[in-house]
């Protein structure tokens, strides 16, 4: 069975003169792998952020589990950004003077978790994504792969119901970006989150079930790319 979890429709955006968003519908089933690509410019951040409630969209509506939440107030939106959402970015994201199993507790203790059950909670995915021993370093002590699997980790241990990245891997060489992907793909099929990916590479989307190619504010093309297959009946 299908079930869908986030719907953009009829999403625009205007930032002064320049349209971002010319009115895209998206439509994320539960457990999927999503790319979204396109040229520089031609609003797959804007598309992203609007997803996952960063920014309101000038019109149109975005539905989590079928409830709007364009229409959210700010604390509600960034309430839910914590709950139900994990995200991944290419830089910058650990805190630099925290052990990596404290980055990744944090989310959970910003949500008021006692410590010692988020750091519980935290340190299960550190074998999972093979990382073990690594807890106590710092980021700037890990390869930059390493602290991109703590990110993740971050980003994945609130359980959320979809996971957006951008340009995940735009700072890794080649095979650190591909494991990274590998490791991003079967982390979130695993528990049956959802995953939005934007990039500008083709190797990034051969990981996720289809590609969304967004041109100038609007989608061009539904492809499905369909490497990595989600079996009928795994969501
Ligand atoms: N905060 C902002 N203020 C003004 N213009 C913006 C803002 N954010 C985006 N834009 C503009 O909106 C358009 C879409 O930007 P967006 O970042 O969504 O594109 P993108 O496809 O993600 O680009 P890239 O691949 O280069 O990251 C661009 O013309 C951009 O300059």
């Amino acid at each position: 069975m299908t079930e869908i979890v986030l719907t953009g429709r009829g999403l625009r955006k205007s930032f002064g003169s320049t349209v971002a968003l010319a009115g895209i519908d998206v439509t994320i089933q539960r457990g999927e792998t999503v790319a979204v690509m396109g040229p520089s410019g031609s609003g797959k951040s804007t598309l992203l952020h609007c997803l996952a409630g960063i920014l309101a969209p000038d019109a149109g509506e975005v539905t989590l589990l079928g409830e709007r939440i364009d229409t959210m107030s700010q604390a509600q939106r960034s309430r839910l950004r914590r709950t139900r959402f994990g995200f991944l970015f290419q830089f910058g994201q650990l805190l630099p003077e925290l052990p990596a199993i404290e980055n990744v507790a944090l989310p959970r203790m910003l949500d008021g978790m006692p410590k010692a059950k988020a750091l519980a909670a935290a340190d299960t995915w550190f074998p999972s994504l093979g990382l073990d021993g690594l807890q106590r370093r710092r980021p700037g002590e890990l390869s930059g792969g390493q602290a991109q699997r703590v990110a993740l980790a971050r980003a994945l241990v609130g359980g959320p119901v979809v996971v957006f990245a951008d340009e995940p891997t735009g700072a890794l060489d080649r095979a650190t970006g591909d494991e990274t992907m590998r490791t991003l793909v079967s982390a979130t099929k695993g528990q049956r989150t959802s995953l939005v990916v934007v990039t500008h590479d083709p190797a990034v989307a051969a990981h996720c079930d289809r590609t969304i190619e967004v041109v100038d504010g609007l989608i061009a093309t539904g492809t499905a790319t369909a490497s990595m297959p989600v079996k009928a009946g795994e969501w």
